[in-house]
């Protein structure tokens, strides 16, 4: 708990100091207006009293009154300007705790996001990230109760030392059931995460126009509204049990409040019975133990949610240590790739017991042209997330122009390769953007951007567009033009090859493409890069021949390999797909 207060005061006293003067201000004139109030309501019923006896006077009656209710409206006051410096330190505050998560998550290995605990993890960091600033808050908040309590108390010791005794008896079990609920809402809100994932999961299937169309022809509607009422009502049933045990326990206490402010009222009579107080002491007593009590229980459950929220910003902590992918910033930077080799290479998924690949070797000189192909689930797209560095591989070897893959500056690696998986994104941003995020320090170079799309065939197809590379795609936003699966793709294979790189990895770059297109493309692309090596990945053998080398995977691992004439002549599996392949096509009329 100590550990989340320092660091969220560190962080707002680093970003905004003026902020947290301002706050100390607030809370000490906030904390002392209380026991004003009280002292004052106290001489005013007794000047109220002694108008009667003629011992006081209307004007200094109306002098406490002006003054008490001076102080309510400057209280307010205070409030309306503690609420505006709130805002703006939730802004700042809010800003950077995105950002650092954003960054963080842009820095991790993309292996964290093959386990959904790191989704879990994410999703319970975004949806708390007030926690700083409530920390700050409460915490501060304490402070201010703290001075009201102990002011307070002064006040009450000056009345009779028994008023004490009676208040801890009554608040110290809600302090404890408010420390213990503490830790069972945050152990409630981390077991929920994955329920709360899956609920918003199904919202997005639900809200979302690609998923709504299958939805809409399968007719699944109700099947996932169901799904997610399901897990609605687990999430509201278990917070529901949780607050109506909380409820309980916070009833007995509150039940032990109300005695303790029965017993102050008792002792108080018999005080002013006996003469030792007078009239006006008997509401401001009960006021004081009023106050008082209000600030206790305030206090103990601003310990618990400090606790609570200390508990999220340790997870904060201990999301940002996460170790940071392996870029080697120190290690060898790659200027140009001349030859990459894989040897003995195989790699598992986290809590996977059988590897995904194994015994791969190859090898990629510059300018070599290599295809894989293989039936689904072989391990193609495995060995190209290894190939280009987004696992980390901890059997066997990649070395990229001689040099371990683990030793090479990363970064400057990544500059030099460019990738399009099977999922390519496809942004609803504007043609421009789409193709300019292959090369992000190049955007502006309009040339370059039509040369890239030119060479896929989607140039002649933008320039019909009326705002042409400004225009935005996709139907999310106003204006958006949308494209066919086909178009989006040649749009992604653009971005791929805007990149200034030696190597290019290709994930069924063609896979939406009619056959010709097809063909085309891959000519074109093949004659335009003789200097840069190429891996694709195709279930098409019509355009596998073109490849210098092919690569057949099984089971993870390389079955057979060869040029296109070579694995013909083997008669195994390439030739068997081959010729079932070019059945078909001749069967429809097309070529292979
Ligand atoms: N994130 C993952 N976690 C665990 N196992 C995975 C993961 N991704 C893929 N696999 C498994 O690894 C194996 C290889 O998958 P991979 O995607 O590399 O195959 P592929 O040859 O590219 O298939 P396809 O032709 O269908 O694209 C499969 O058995 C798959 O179930």
């Amino acid at each position: 708990m100590f550990k989340g207060i320092g660091f969220s005061y560190k962080l707002v006293w680093v970003n905004s100091k003026s902020y947290l003067f301002f706050m100390a201000f607030i809370k000490v004139i906030t904390g002392l207006i209380p026991v004003t109030l009280i002292y004052l309501t106290q001489k005013l019923i007794n000047e109220v009293v002694g108008l009667f006896s003629k011992e006081s006077s209307y004007s200094s009656v109306f002098f406490l009154f002006s003054l008490q209710i001076g102080i309510i409206l400057f209280s307010f006051f205070l409030q309306y300007l503690s609420i505006i410096n709130e805002k703006k330190v939730t802004i700042v505050i809010g800003k950077i705790i995105n950002i650092s998560i954003f960054e963080k998550i842009n820095q991790i290995s993309f292996i964290n996001f093959e386990k959904p605990a790191t989704y879990n993890k994410i999703q319970r960091l975004s949806s708390n990230q007030s926690c700083v600033l409530n920390v700050v808050e409460e915490s501060s908040s304490l402070i201010r109760d703290l001075i009201t309590v102990s002011s307070i108390l002064f006040f009450l010791i000056a009345q009779h030392w028994a008023f004490i005794l009676i208040l801890f008896v009554g608040i110290l079990p809600l302090f404890f059931i408010e420390m213990s609920y503490g830790n069972k809402r945050f152990e409630l809100a981390k077991f929920l995460t994955p329920f709360g994932r899956l609920e918003s999961y199904i919202a997005g299937l639900l809200n979302n126009r690609d998923s709504l169309k299958e939805i809409k022809l399968f007719g699944t509607g109700k099947y996932l509204i169901s799904k997610w009422e399901e897990n609605y009502q687990l999430f509201a049933n278990n917070e529901l049990s949780l607050l109506k045990k909380q409820g309980i326990f916070t009833f007995i206490a509150q039940f032990l409040l109300i005695t303790t402010y029965a017993l102050s009222g008792i002792l108080v009579l018999l005080l002013i019975s006996s003469g030792k107080l007078l009239v006006g002491s008997f509401v401001s007593v009960l006021q004081a133990v009023q106050n008082i009590q209000e600030s206790l229980s305030n206090i103990s459950r601003n310990i618990a949610k400090i606790y609570e929220s200390s508990l999220f910003i340790e997870e904060y902590r201990e999301f940002m240590e996460i170790e940071e992918m392996n870029d080697g910033h120190h290690g060898s930077v790659i200027n140009h790739i001349e030859a990459i080799q894989i040897r003995d290479l195989a790699f598992t998924y986290p809590d996977e017991l059988k590897p995904a690949i194994q015994n791969i070797s190859i090898d990629i000189p510059l300018g070599k042209k290599i295809a894989i192909i293989g039936e689904n689930g072989s391990g193609k797209t495995t060995l190209t997330k290894c190939i280009s560095g987004l696992y980390e591989v901890s059997t066997g070897m990649i070395s990229i122009n001689g040099m371990d893959m683990n030793h090479i500056n990363k970064n400057s690696f990544h500059k030099k390769i460019s990738v399009l998986f099977q999922d390519y994104e496809k942004y609803n941003f504007t043609v421009k953007e789409n193709i300019g995020f292959g090369n992000i320090n190049n955007i502006e170079n309009a040339e370059e951007i039509q040369l890239a799309a030119i060479r896929t065939g989607i140039h002649s197809k933008v320039e019909k567009f009326p705002k042409q590379y400004e225009t935005i795609l996709g139907r999310l936003f106003d204006g958006g033009l949308e494209l066919s699966g086909g178009q989006w793709q040649k749009l992604a294979l653009s971005r791929s090859l805007f990149r200034e790189t030696d190597l290019i990895i290709l994930d069924e770059p063609t896979s939406s493409l009619d056959p010709i297109s097809e063909i085309e493309i891959l000519q074109q692309l093949f004659k335009q890069t003789p200097d840069k090596s190429m891996i694709f990945i195709t279930h098409r053998l019509g355009t596998a021949y073109l490849a210098d080398e092919i690569l057949v995977m099984k089971n993870g691992e390389i079955i057979e390999r060869g040029s296109h004439s070579d694995l013909l002549s083997y008669r195994g599996q390439y030739y068997e797909m081959y010729t079932s392949q070019s059945q078909l096509y001749e069967k429809e009329g097309l070529v292979l």
